[in-house]
Formats: structure tokens, sequence, C-alpha cells
């Protein structure tokens, strides 16, 4: 579809369902819509009895969003997208601007994870969807939540058989299950509760290797102020579960493991050492706002709802977005200077692991 139907198809959706008992329609040259590349404006004229609000901008989404689909699909917005518009004219200087992507997520199939990575020489890329890489020196801390049954698992068996051939990787996975399987088979080091000992127990485990894996931030910011243009191996700290992980344990203990968290949060970055963190559910009694802070891919994965979002997400509004169905799928935001920085609809790719059982 040409641009220019495209504006005639869109204009007709809005007439229809904006404000349907209104008179204001670009029929009455109440407003108008323009295509770009990136996006399409909703230029009104005013003065207009629409109030032009977050609640309109969320209303226009809403109709243009489902309207444009599968061609396009809308990045979703916190707020109104004000842009100035026809400088000469005060009635029309304005516009809500309504960005794209075009077409729609689509999940990436591997029928043999490991022969692809191996045929691949993308170092440090971690293909996310047809269409989305995430390049993994660009970014320092992950977190994916979702409720049982929603697909961690299995992303996180993706991501690990992905990092392996470029990060170091060190896996704390407090209920022994396929992480720490993953890590027997690949032979990769992982942690986990032993028989005879308390939870607060492994909680010091895990500090202590926590505590070595800032030592090596301090040793690599140290290397780095000799030579600023070093680079660094990845180096990834893998924490499974980190809700189940917290819970009823010693307080002191969990403040050294939120310190802990905290700094290497906020220092890894230049010195590429990098959490995974994963639970069900994320909340402030799970990790520090201080790490929230500090993360730069965020995806949930399985029910999507204002509750579920809520601490990943916290300006996210979920409604008008189209999530695809089946398992693995979700929302994702990527921070950092390539991708669009809104949440997203994802689809976790679909591998096989020859040979491999976990
Ligand atoms: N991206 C995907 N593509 C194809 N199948 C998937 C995908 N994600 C999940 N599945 C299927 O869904 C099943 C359940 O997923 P998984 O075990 O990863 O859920 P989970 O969120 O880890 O649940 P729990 O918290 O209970 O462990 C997997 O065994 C797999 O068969």
């Amino acid at each position: 579809m040409d641009f220019s139907s495209l504006e005639k198809y869109l204009l007709q959706c809005l007439n229809m369902s904006l404000d349907a008992d209104s008179s204001e329609t670009s029929y009455t040259n109440s407003f108008t819509v323009k295509i770009e590349e990136k996006g399409f404006k909703w230029i009104p004229r005013m003065p207009t009895t629409l109030l032009i609000n977050a609640d309109l901008y969320q209303k226009i989404y809403e109709i243009a969003n489902i309207a444009l689909y599968p061609e396009y699909t809308l990045l979703k917005e916190n707020s109104a997208y004000v842009v100035p518009e026809n400088l000469e004219d005060i009635h029309i200087e304005r516009a809500l601007f309504f960005p794209w992507k075009k077409g729609i997520p689509q999940r990436i199939k591997f029928k043999n994870l490991l022969e692809n990575i191996s045929n691949t020489n993308n170092q440090d890329i971690i293909p996310l969807m047809k269409n989305l890489i995430l390049d993994y020196n660009k970014v320092t801390s992950m977190a994916i939540a979702g409720n049982s049954g929603s697909g961690k698992s299995y992303f996180l068996t993706y991501l690990l058989t992905l990092l392996n051939s470029f990060s170091d990787l060190i896996i704390v996975d407090p209920k022994m299950d396929s992480p720490a399987r993953w890590a027997r088979e690949f032979e990769v080091k992982a942690l986990f509760p032993l028989s005879n000992r308390s939870k607060s127990d492994f909680i010091s485990q895990i500090n202590d290797e926590l505590s070595l894996a800032l030592n090596i931030i301090y040793q690599r910011q140290r290397q780095l102020y000799a030579n600023p243009h070093l680079t660094f191996k990845n180096y990834t700290i893998v924490i499974d579960e980190v809700l189940a992980l917290t819970e009823g344990v010693n307080k002191s203990i969990k403040g050294a493991f939120y310190a802990l968290l905290t700094q290497i949060a906020l220092m890894g970055r230049a010195t590429n050492v990098h959490l995974i963190l994963v639970s069900q559910r994320f909340d402030h009694n799970t990790i520090p706002v201080s790490v929230r802070e500090q993360l730069n891919v965020l995806i949930q994965l399985g029910n999507i709802n204002a509750k579920t979002t809520q601490f990943l997400f916290p300006d996210f509004e979920p409604s008008g977005i189209v999530i695809p169905p089946g398992k693995g799928t979700g929302l994702i935001q990527i921070i950092d200077d390539i991708h669009p920085y809104q949440v997203q609809p994802f689809l976790a790719p679909t591998y096989n692991l020859e040979g491999v059982t976990i």
C-alpha cells in the first residue's frame, strides 16, 4: 500500500471510531493524517472540541495499531508525543506523532542451534527475533520475568547456549533445575544449594562469587585507566529464581547480596561484567530499585497486564499492544543507543539443541 492510500485508510478508521458522537472528523476538516517513513502524524485543526491529551493519544494508538496490523507495529509511548508541524499556520502547528516499525515481530526458529552458532562468527550478537538482534557489548544487565510455564527457562537455555560462545559464565540455580543441568552438560560453573546447608549459607556462597565479579570489575577499571582502548571478554553472572532465593533469608546476608548486585549493575558496563536475573516476578523485595534502574534489557513473558508489568515497566500501560499468542511470548524493552527505547511485543526464539539432554 502506498503512503497516500494508507493515509486515506487511516483517516477512515479514525473518522469512524475516534469520537463516534462528535462532529470532529477529517470530513469537517477537524484533523488530518500525514504518513512518514518512521511513523504517522495526526494533525488537529485548532480550536477543536477534542481534548488533546494522553487519553486521546492512547485512543488513536489503539485504533491505529489494530488498523495497521500486520503492515506496521506502532511503538507504544508512555505519554502524548507532540511534535511541531506546519510552522506557518497557528491552527495546524502541532501534531501527535505515532512512531512505528514496519511489519510485526516474528519469531526466529533454529533447526539446530549449536550448528548455527558454530557456523556464524557474529561474536557478541544475540538474535532475538527476525529484525531484532542484541549487541551484548551495548548492554550490561538483563531481567527475564514470567509466570510459571511462560517460557523463561526455555529462553534462558537459549541465551546460555549463545553466551557460552563469547562470555565466561557463572550460573546460580537455587532450584537445581534446567540451568544447573545445562551447566553440567556444557561444563560451566554452577552454584546450587547443597542438601546439608542452610539457605543463608547458600546466599553467602553466592555473595563470595559476586565479590569475585566485583574484584574483576575493579581490576579491569585499573587496566582501563592505564589503557582506555582495552577490550575484555564478557563475564556474565546468571541468577535464576531470584525471588525464591532471597525469601526468608537472614537480613544482613540479604543486605550484602543486594549491595553486591547493585555495585555490579552500576559498575559492570565499562568492564563487560553482566548480570542476567530471572524470576517469576520482580518487585521491590526481589531486587533493589537501584538494580532495576540499571537493567537495560527487560523481558516479560506470559501474562501481560498492568499488574505483571508494574515493576519492570513502571510507566507502561499495556492496553492496545498486540501480544502474539503462544509459548515464550510477551514484551521486551532494550535500552541501548541502537534500538527504539519503547516496550515492544516479543516472541522468544524456538530452537533444537541436537544431541543435548537437559
Ligand atoms: N520460545 C518457545 N518456543 C517454543 N516452545 C516454547 C518456547 N518457550 C517455551 N516453550 C515451551 O513451553 C514449555 C514451558 O516453558 P518453560 O519451562 O521455559 O517455562 P518457565 O517459565 O520456565 O516455567 P517454570 O517457572 O514453571 O519453570 C517449554 O518446555 C517449551 O516446550
